[in-house]
Formats: C-alpha cells, sequence, structure tokens
C-alpha cells in the first residue's frame, strides 16, 4: 500500500497536482491537507474511478493539529505545495516570513506522523525551506537526508522546452533532459546546456543567444508571475514538474532500473557522492544535482557532472554559490534560533 499525502492541496499548485496524482496507478491512498476547501476538493477528486482512495482533511481550529496528523499518518510520500505564492515585484525571498513558519509547523506534523515518509518541498523560496525541514526534523530525531528532496523538477521542464523553441524544425521538447544544478531562484539556477544532447543545438547559438537563454531558464518564473498579473505564479506547469519527480520516486519503490533525477538535496556524508559533490561546490550543505533514486531514497548523487561542465558554466556556479551559501544560512538560522 503506497500512501500519498499532498499539503496545500487546495491550492492552485496543489489541485492539479492531486489530480495527477489520483490518476497514478502506483498510489493507493491520496491524502489531501489544508487549511481551506480542502473538503470540496477531496470530494470531487473521489468521484474519479482510478483504483486510489481520497481522502480530505482540513484543521476545526488553529489550534487543532489532530487533522494534520491524520493527512500524515503512515505517508510513504510527502509533498508539499502550502504556502503563498510571488506576485510581480517580488522575489522568492520575499516569501520566505510567511512560507517559512508554514514549512516548520508542516515538517513537525511530518516527524511526529509520519517519521519515515519522502518529503518533496515545492514551497518557496526552496533554496531555504528545504534546510529549515532538515533542521526540524534533525531536532525531532527522524531526519533522513535521503528521503529530502527540494523540487527544481520545473527549471528542467524549462530548460527543455526552451531550447526546443529556438529549434522547431530540428527538435521537439521531448528530445531533451537538461540537467539542471544549483538551486531553485534566479542566478542559483545552473542549466547545463552543454552536457547531454542539448549540447550541439546550444553550441550553434551566437553568444547573445546563449545569454538569454540561460536567463530565461534562470528567470522564467517571472514569466508567468507577471502573465498572471497577481493572480499567482507557476501552478499548472508546476503540478507537472512536481509529479514528475513524484512519479520516479513511487516507480523506484519497486522498479530495478536506474531512475535519475535532479533534486536539490542535502549533501549528507551519508549519501554515497555527496562528500565528492561537497567538496566541488565550496562546502555548500545543499545543492541540486542529478541523483539515483532508489526504494531507500537518494542512493546516491551523480557529482561527476561537476567536474565536466563548461567553463561558462562555472562562472555561473560562481555566483549561485554565493547566493545559496546565504538562502542555506537563512533557513538553517530560522529553524535553529
Ligand atoms: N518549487 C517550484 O518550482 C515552485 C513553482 C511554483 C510555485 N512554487 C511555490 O509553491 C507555493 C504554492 O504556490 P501556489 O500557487 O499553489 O499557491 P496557492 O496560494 O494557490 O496555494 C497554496 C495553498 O497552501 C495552503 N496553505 C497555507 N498554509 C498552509 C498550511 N499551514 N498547511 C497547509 N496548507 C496551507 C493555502 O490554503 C493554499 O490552498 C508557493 O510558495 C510558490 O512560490 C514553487
Ligand atoms: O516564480 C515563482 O515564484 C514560482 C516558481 O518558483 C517558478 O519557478 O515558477
Amino acid at each position: 500500500m503506497v500512501k500519498v499525502a499532498v499539503l496545500g492541496a487546495a491550492g492552485g499548485i496543489g489541485q492539479p497536482l492531486s489530480l495527477l496524482l489520483k490518476l497514478n496507478p502506483n498510489v493507493d491512498e491520496l491524502s489531501l491537507f489544508d487549511v481551506v476547501n480542502v473538503p470540496g476538493v477531496g470530494a470531487d477528486l473521489s468521484h474519479i474511478n482510478s483504483d486510489s482512495t481520497t481522502q480530505a482533511f482540513v484543521p476545526s481550529s488553529k489550534e487543532d493539529k489532530t487533522a494534520l496528523a491524520s493527512a500524515l499518518k503512515d505517508s510513504d510520500l510527502v509533498i508539499i505545495p502550502a504556502g503563498i505564492p510571488r506576485k510581480p515585484g517580488m522575489t522568492r525571498d520575499d516569501l520566505f516570513n510567511i512560507n517559512a513558519s508554514i514549512i516548520k509547523g508542516l515538517a513537525e506534523g511530518i516527524a511526529e506522523s509520519a517519521p519515515k515518509a519522502f518529503v518533496l518541498v515545492i514551497s518557496n523560496p526552496v533554496n531555504s525551506t528545504v534546510p529549515i525541514v532538515a533542521e526540524t526534523l534533525k531536532q525531532k530525531g527522524v531526519y533522513d537526508p535521503a528521503r529530502l528532496f527540494g523540487v527544481t523538477t520545473l527549471d528542467i521542464v524549462r530548460a527543455n522546452t526552451f531550447i526546443s523553441q529556438l529549434y522547431p524544425k530540428e527538435s521537439k521538447p521531448s528530445d531533451f533532459n537538461i540537467n539542471v544544478i544549483g538551486g531553485h531562484s534566479g542566478e542559483t539556477i545552473v542549466p547545463l546546456y552543454s552536457l547531454t544532447n542539448s549540447k550541439s543545438y546550444y553550441n550553434k547559438l551566437s553568444a547573445d543567444q546563449k545569454k538569454e537563454l540561460i536567463r530565461r531558464v534562470q528567470f522564467g518564473g517571472d514569466e508567468v508571475v507577471q502573465a498572471k498579473n497577481g493572480a499567482g505564479s507557476a501552478t499548472l506547469s508546476m503540478a507537472y514538474a512536481g509529479y514528475r519527480l513524484a512519479e520516479s520516486i513511487l516507480k523506484s519503490f519497486t522498479s530495478s532500473e536506474e531512475i535519475v533525477e535532479c533534486t536539490y538535496l542535502n549533501l549528507d556524508s551519508s549519501i554515497k557522492g555527496a562528500d565528492e559533490a561537497k567538496k566541488l561546490v565550496d562546502g555548500l550543505d545543499f545543492f541540486s544535482l542529478p541523483v539515483v533514486l532508489s526504494k531507500n531514497g537518494i542512493a546516491a548523487v551523480k557529482y561527476d557532472i561537476l567536474n565536466q561542465i563548461s567553463d561558462e558554466e562555472k562562472q555561473l556556479l560562481v555566483v549561485a554559490k554565493d547566493q545559496l551559501a546565504k538562502n542555506i544560512a537563512k533557513g538553517v538560522e530560522f529553524a535553529t534560533k
């Protein structure tokens, strides 16, 4: 029996993400939690004739902790899109003050009711919210770094789409699976077009086109925030991206094939390849890299990719690492103060 819980399930991401999960044959129980509107989402999804069951939980008051505990109980996978999204003119870091507390509260609930669950963090600023979850689980004595995933998949999805749009006759977006490393905000997002099959396409671009393509991946979120004009940020593409990572993890519970996804992870010594990766990123504790998935969590970090990148990408990493160090410290400080 595989139970998946979505925390923030009534939101812009939560609803389409829950729909996709309801359709996944590897999910037996879908558990939806939100502080508002979730009974209606649950009732609606529960009519779909896929084989999983659906339950929805909403707290009866601010003090009520039982709804979250019931939603989380025995979950194998917990996905968190809870929290406020950006409006035009805001950075992801501007969301910190509100979302940090939300995430800490939810992580405490996970520690109590689903301490062995895989945890996928979508809520922004991801660069800081993932360290908050790590520190909170550590404080509760239930932390397994191999089971914590910052969701950066939307950056990969965008990197694939945007390069293909430059070659509409010669390529399709699904031809690509670009590694995007670093973090999930602005210049911390580093797409590696010099690797995989994107290399020959990328190398044909002019210097200005290359610069614009990288900038578009790094600031792709802003395109959606501006187009939505105050009504939030990416939800549908994010639901797709979050689902892609969740689907791969669910597959890794039973599959013997090697499944690799990029994720923002804690470079903890307990994970194979994490020490090597950490050395290559100047000691940062969190960084997005391709990882090998398994039923026990992250089986290995594919750190060698850092030895293969171009000089141009190395330059991008210098800026990324500097910003990431601050974002990580902010999350750790919040959770440990
Ligand atoms: N990682 C990424 O690539 C990525 C992409 C897009 C958006 N995001 C982030 O995801 C978050 C959600 O975005 P959205 O567009 O779905 O926002 P939204 O406002 O539409 O939905 C958020 C939901 O969270 C709920 N919520 C608030 N506090 C909660 C709590 N304590 N427990 C449970 N639920 C709670 C709200 O009631 C709401 O239903 C934002 O922080 C956004 O920046 C991340
Ligand atoms: O841009 C945002 O604030 C949401 C998300 O992180 C995104 O990349 O679309």
